[in-house]
């Protein structure tokens, strides 16, 4: 039997060099969506991937394409994402001087719409987009990189966005990102998380190893 925690690999601990055939392989695997970091070497020192490569993607895997957006600005490349057949589109507060305009551009494209807290960001940015957005992305590590330590201190935060979206009564995914090992993922889907991104822990000890690596995120 499956619970309902959904796993979302991050595919920048994926094998760059054969990346279409990893998504299929992390499909197969069992994953739920598939969490693909986007970053500009301007919001966060790093450079990933662009919409391009997300449009080749494509079509290996029919699961849902999780796009986390670390550039700013950001207005401008919400197309482009859609187009390439981002399913939900996640962006930083930081990013951009109008968060409430991100958001009304990426549900008009029928894209869910998520909102990233860093782990110093308050949760008041919450409070007046709460009845527009469809997932929460709390950051469990300073974005920019993989294989990053756990933050504990977010775990309040969690805990306190879970009391936020029962109140709200919406259907809003809450999802942790950073960290999230066997050890981390139990404490992030107790403090009320229902979606986990994992890099490190998905693609540990090669292909053979991403089925029982999801399933114990999953636990089970
Ligand atoms: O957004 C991210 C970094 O900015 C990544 O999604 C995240 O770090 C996943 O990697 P890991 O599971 O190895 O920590
Ligand atoms: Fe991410």
């Amino acid at each position: 039997m499956t619970n309902n925690i959904k796993i979302a690999p991050s595919i920048l601990s994926a094998d760059f060099a054969q990346l279409g055939a990893e998504i299929a392989r992390i499909d197969a695997a069992g994953c739920d969506w598939i969490h693909i970091d986007v970053m500009d070497g301007h919001f966060v020192p790093n450079i990933t991937i662009g919409p391009q490569v997300v449009k080749a993607l494509r079509p290996h895997s029919e699961k849902p394409f999780d796009v986390h957006l670390m550039i700013s600005p950001v207005d401008q490349y919400i197309d482009a994402f859609a187009d390439a057949g981002a399913d939900i589109i996640s962006f930083h507060p930081e990013a951009g001087p109008h968060m409430h305009r991100t958001v009304q551009s990426i549900k008009a494209r029928g894209v869910g719409a998520g909102i990233v807290l860093n782990p110093a960001t308050s949760l008041s940015c919450l409070d007046h987009i709460m009845g527009d957005i469809d997932l929460i992305l709390v950051m469990s590590v300073n974005p920019g990189f993989g294989g990053q330590k756990f933050i504990h201190s977010q775990l309040e935060k969690i805990s306190a966005i879970r009391k936020m979206i029962d109140a709200s009564g919406r259907d809003i995914r809450l999802e942790v990102d950073g960290g999230i090992d066997r050890a981390t993922a139990p404490l992030a889907i107790s403090a009320g998380a229902d979606v986990l991104v994992a890099g490190t822990a998905t693609f540990t000890g090669g292909p053979d190893k991403y089925a029982e690596n999801i399933a114990a995120l999953r636990g089970q």
